[in-house]
């Protein structure tokens, strides 16, 4: 079962005991010889005695990993107890911050997680309210108050210390405030689960070492994504007696934005622990092994898998025209449409190199990846719109946001979630014009239950679900006004609001489309976070002039040493993109930077 395992890959395999890094090129098998070593435990493992904890930072990453264990190395999945499974957040949730979280957050009972991707936080009573910071802000390991949202949803520049550089800003401590009476509250979003479980066992290392005692071996893949604070608590639960731990990853690969995620932090264990080095990639063509190499810290990579690794086709970059107006100094003008019909012949001579490679065109085998929302305009899309940037959400009014969601994905088969959203909102847009310091919670709909009985609560809030008028091909303006009129009508005392200058957005389009239907493209297209982990025969990657923050240009031309963490990152998104294919790899910048990006990889 292990035959096909290279001479490294065996290392990673009969890893017994200790603390080991495992630093791996993209493609290179960490995932299947992961599962290979988790298999050999296993099978190792004398029943009722301790479990395996397999960690990852992200479900797909899990299912990855499953995957392999049922697929290659016939192992029954899902691994349950002793053994434990799952995210990151999830370990944190299930053994520390659910449990004890309460001992530093001061609260009465068990805490509640809210914000994404838990419940939605909807709470802004003004435009001063610092509350309203609640699910985009964290803390650090070293207790300072960080983002974890892009500048514009902040009402004001972020900036830590006041001009004297000493001083913390009004806006932060109050922000820093507000957290400290919500946690008291039992609130909590998964960044500040994180940092309070670090707390936890900061002050009680019985409860660490209880943890580390459960598992023999600790594993966690996708390390590079690590962040200060996971790494400490991995450092504590080592200390505490967790002494069999493996971390896997590429640091060239670490893109987890607002995660505060540190590569470096991966690069100091590998420094420090036993090493382990694959550099061998499985996946690609030697031709795209030597592309993306440099985008790399690898000083070689190379193809090792016989059926693609001597494939003669070359990546290449095509650019394409961007839209301009007019200037006094130059009259041409280029519009969208013109810059779009113009990406549309790259991609169309893409879809031909496949055919004629004979690639599958299909979900599978074909990715066009892109990064950044305004780059999926190119492909027919309306998902450039930001969040944070036309939010027409109004104070005191969060819930509506909620409720439109809810009726949105009610009518698009997620009846639960649906179902949830419009609950909570419902409660909010009745109570909180008494109370508006009101956030829904699930106390308040379990006592709600408790206090009614369910049959009277689900009739209640199924007669106001079944008021909302349907959300497909309304713009939110619309909707809210017909909504507004049928509440009206039906006797309910509640009034949406919303900005309506931001409103005139067809729901549709402003709560997202399925980006990957079968009905808009026979290809897969996704973000490149989306195909982490991934492999595909051929992908595209269409980038456009700006990475989120900073053009490219201004970012390849730049010294790594004066560039900030997120700059650093964009070159690491390119890089897990152009790793994904084995034998076709495209890119498609605009034409501006052709130049600029052929020098770099070549
Ligand atoms: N020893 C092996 N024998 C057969 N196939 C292998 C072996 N090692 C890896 N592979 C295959 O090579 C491909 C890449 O492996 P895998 O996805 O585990 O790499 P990875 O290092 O996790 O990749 P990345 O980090 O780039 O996503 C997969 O299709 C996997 O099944």
């Amino acid at each position: 079962m292990y035959g096909s395992l290279s001479e490294s890959q065996k290392i990673i395999l009969d890893y017994n005991d200790g603390t080991v890094v495992v630093k791996a090129c993209p493609g290179s098998g960490k995932t299947y010889s992961l599962a290979a070593r988790i298999s050999r435990l296993l099978k190792e493992s004398q029943a009722g005695k301790k479990g395996l904890c397999v960690i990852s930072f992200t479900n797909i990453a899990c299912m990855e990993i499953e995957d392999r264990l049922a697929n290659n190395f016939s192992t029954i999945v899902p691994l349950k107890h002793p053994h434990f499974f799952g995210t990151i957040d999830s370990f944190i949730n299930t053994f520390i911050f659910l449990p004890f979280g309460h001992l530093i957050m001061g609260c009465d009972s068990r805490p509640e997680l809210v914000g994404e991707p838990h419940a939605p936080w909807s709470v802004k009573r003004s435009d001063w309210d610092y509350d309203q910071y609640f699910d985009k802000t964290t803390f650090d390991a070293d207790d300072m108050l960080i983002p974890i949202a892009p500048y514009q949803a902040f009402g004001f520049r972020w900036n830590y210390y006041n001009k004297d550089g000493k001083t913390v800003n009004g806006n932060i401590l109050r922000i820093m405030r507000s957290k400290n009476t919500l946690f008291k509250k039992g609130y909590a979003n998964q960044s500040d689960a994180n940092y309070l479980s670090l707390k936890v066992l900061q002050k009680y290392p019985l409860i660490a070492q209880n943890i580390a005692q459960k598992f023999s071996h600790f594993m966690i893949d996708e390390c590079q994504d690590t962040n200060d604070v996971h790494m400490k608590i991995i450092d504590i639960l080592n200390e505490q007696g967790g002494s069999n731990i493996m971390l896997v990853g590429d640091r060239d690969q670490s893109i987890f934005e607002w995660n505060d995620a540190k590569p470096e932090l991966f690069d100091q264990k590998y420094n420090l622990w036993d090493k382990i080095l694959l550099n061998q990639n499985r996946r690609s063509s030697q031709l795209i092994c030597n592309f993306i190499k440099n985008l790399s810290s690898f000083e070689e990579i190379n193809a090792v898998n016989e059926k693609v690794k001597d494939s003669a086709i070359e990546p290449s970059i095509y650019g394409y025209i961007t839209p301009k107006n007019a200037t006094a100094k130059d009259k041409t003008i280029i519009t969208l449409e013109q810059s779009v019909e113009n990406f549309k012949e790259i991609l169309n001579n893409f879809l031909d190199e496949c055919r004629k490679n004979k690639i599958p065109i299909d979900k599978e085998n074909t990715a066009v990846l892109y990064r950044g929302n305004s780059s999926s305009k190119y492909l027919g899309l309306r998902s450039d719109l930001n969040d944070f940037e036309t939010i027409p959400w109004t104070t005191n009014h969060h819930h509506v946001k909620n409720i439109i969601k809810g009726r949105h994905m009610y009518e698009n088969g997620s009846f639960n979630k649906g179902y949830k959203l419009m609950e909570k909102g419902y409660f909010e847009a009745l109570m909180r014009p008494s109370n508006p310091q009101f956030y829904c919670n699930t106390q308040f709909v379990a006592d709600r239950i408790y206090t009614n009985g369910i049959k009277q609560h689900r009739k209640e809030v199924f007669s106001f679900i079944e008021c909302l008028p349907a959300t497909k091909y309304k713009t939110l303006n619309e909707w809210v006004e017909q909504a507004n009129k049928v509440l009206r009508e039906a006797a309910f005392a509640l009034e949406f609001r919303i900005e309506s200058q931001f409103g005139n957005i067809a729901i549709d389009d402003y709560f997202g489309q399925d980006l990957n239907s079968e009905k808009l493209h026979p290809f897969y297209f996704g973000t490149v976070h989306s195909v982490k982990g991934k492999t595909f025969q051929a992908v595209l990657l269409l980038l456009g002039k700006k990475a989120v923050r900073k053009n490219y240009a201004t970012i390849i031309n730049s010294d790594p040493a004066v560039l900030n963490a997120n700059d650093l990152e964009e070159l690491r998104i390119v890089y897990v993109a152009l790793s994904r294919p084995e034998i076709l790899l495209q890119m498609a910048v605009p034409d501006s930077d052709l130049a600029l990006w052929t020098g770099k990889m070549n």
